[in-house]
């Protein structure tokens, strides 16, 4: 699948633009606090109808705006669909097809991106909430149905501390409701963590060979599930079910004291495995960015296996960030199949051919001149 069109108005530093993309390779170049970023970021909005770096949408609204607007066409194997987010300080709205959808987690999915920034960088080295952010944005892109189960949990999880912090201290929790809400919660969970495996397995099959193949043979990538209450993947959901049971029964008194729910996929985490010894802990910063690297690139093929089309790829600022060999082999995976938009101050250094035959945009202002 390709981004055909893009169209904003007030949307972050734009008033309004409307551009056409090439199906391969298109490069946003401009100096510094320009909008390249805004642009990229528009993209990911228009994909996931949420931002990867705020959590606030007001932020995306132009300062003097009253609603932002982005608008794109996507071309997929079987003819275009018209995307737009129309995005108020009261909400969203979401339209697939000109018509507006009822849920997100409808209109979430109908255009896969990938999005490598330098902060993906830190999804070895950095906190578990940025792995666990990582998890939940891809395997969502490829399984709408996940979101759903995802919000259920957090729901779920807000009450039963909304319980636990009104009993803070106290030694034991005789609230009817806080059973009733354990139970729901451990049922939530579940499905969370059954999911998330599945898509581990995924991601381990198609990062291994991938790393393998940017160590230049010399390391084994693997990745591991780190579930806070001891479940394996291979468990049935009985004993899943079962063990978090036990886990949360033994801990009553602990989360009674903290007031707040302890186990579960709210506090889980990944790790990544080098020849074995863990890449958090051990590995060089060059094995962390091939680790990353891996990563990223392993998401474009579980996408299109999975959605039976290429994901759109951003790479915003990263290019810059890898040395030669890894750029080289980055351009190389992506080259000709897969539509990738590069954010750059300066093409010098990029010297490949691909980045050559880029549809180049200078972006100043919050304007973009081809
Ligand atoms: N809601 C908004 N309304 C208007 N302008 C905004 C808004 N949010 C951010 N900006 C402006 O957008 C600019 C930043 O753009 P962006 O982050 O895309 O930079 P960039 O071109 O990627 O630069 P760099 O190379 O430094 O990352 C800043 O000047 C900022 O003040």
């Amino acid at each position: 699948m390709y981004i055909e069109r893009l169209e904003l108005n007030d949307f972050r530093n734009y008033d309004s633009i409307e551009l056409d993309f090439s199906s391969k390779i298109n490069v946003l170049i401009g100096e510094n606090a320009q909008g390249k970023t805004n642009l990229m970021e528009s993209l990911y909005v228009l994909s996931m109808a949420k931002s990867h770096r705020t959590s606030n949408d007001k932020e995306l609204i132009r300062w003097e705006a009253e609603y932002g607007k982005i608008k794109g066409d996507i071309q997929k194997k079987y003819g275009r669909i018209p995307l737009e987010l129309i995005l108020s300080k009261k909400g969203k709205k979401a339209k697939v097809n000109h018509l507006e959808q009822s849920r997100l987690s409808d209109y979430i999915g109908q255009l896969n991106v990938v999005m490598f920034a330098p902060e993906d960088l830190f999804l070895v080295k950095g906190s578990p909430l940025v792995r666990r952010r990582f998890l939940d944005m891809e395997i969502g892109q490829i399984s709408p149905r996940y979101l759903h189960d995802l919000l259920q949990f957090q729901k779920i999880l807000k009450q039963r501390n909304h319980i636990l912090k009104q009993n803070q201290g106290k030694p034991k929790l005789t609230d009817v409701m806080f059973d009733v809400y354990t139970e729901q919660y451990i049922d939530a969970a579940v499905k969370v963590i059954q999911k998330r495996f599945q898509f581990m397995d995924l991601l381990q099959k198609w990062a291994e060979p991938i790393h393998f193949g940017i160590s230049r043979g010399l390391e084994k990538l693997t990745v591991v599930y780190d579930s806070t209450i001891g479940i394996k993947a291979d468990w049935s959901e009985d004993a899943m079910k079962a063990s978090m049971e036990k886990k949360l029964f033994d801990s009553q008194k602990r989360e009674l004291d903290r007031g707040v729910t302890l186990y579960g996929p709210h506090r889980d985490d990944l790790q990544f495995f080098v020849n074995n010894y863990d890449v958090q802990t051990y590995g060089s910063q060059g094995q962390q960015r091939t680790t990353a690297l891996s990563l990223k690139l392993a998401e474009i093929e579980l996408i299109k296996q999975e959605v039976g089309e290429a994901p759109v790829l951003l790479l915003d600022d990263v290019l810059s960030e890898l040395d030669d060999y890894r750029q080289s082999h980055l351009l190389t995976t992506i080259h000709g199949d897969v539509q990738t938009f590069v954010t750059t101050t300066s093409v010098e250094g990029i010297a490949h051919d691909t980045i050559q035959q880029a549809r180049m945009f200078h972006v100043e202002q919050g304007a973009v001149i081809k």
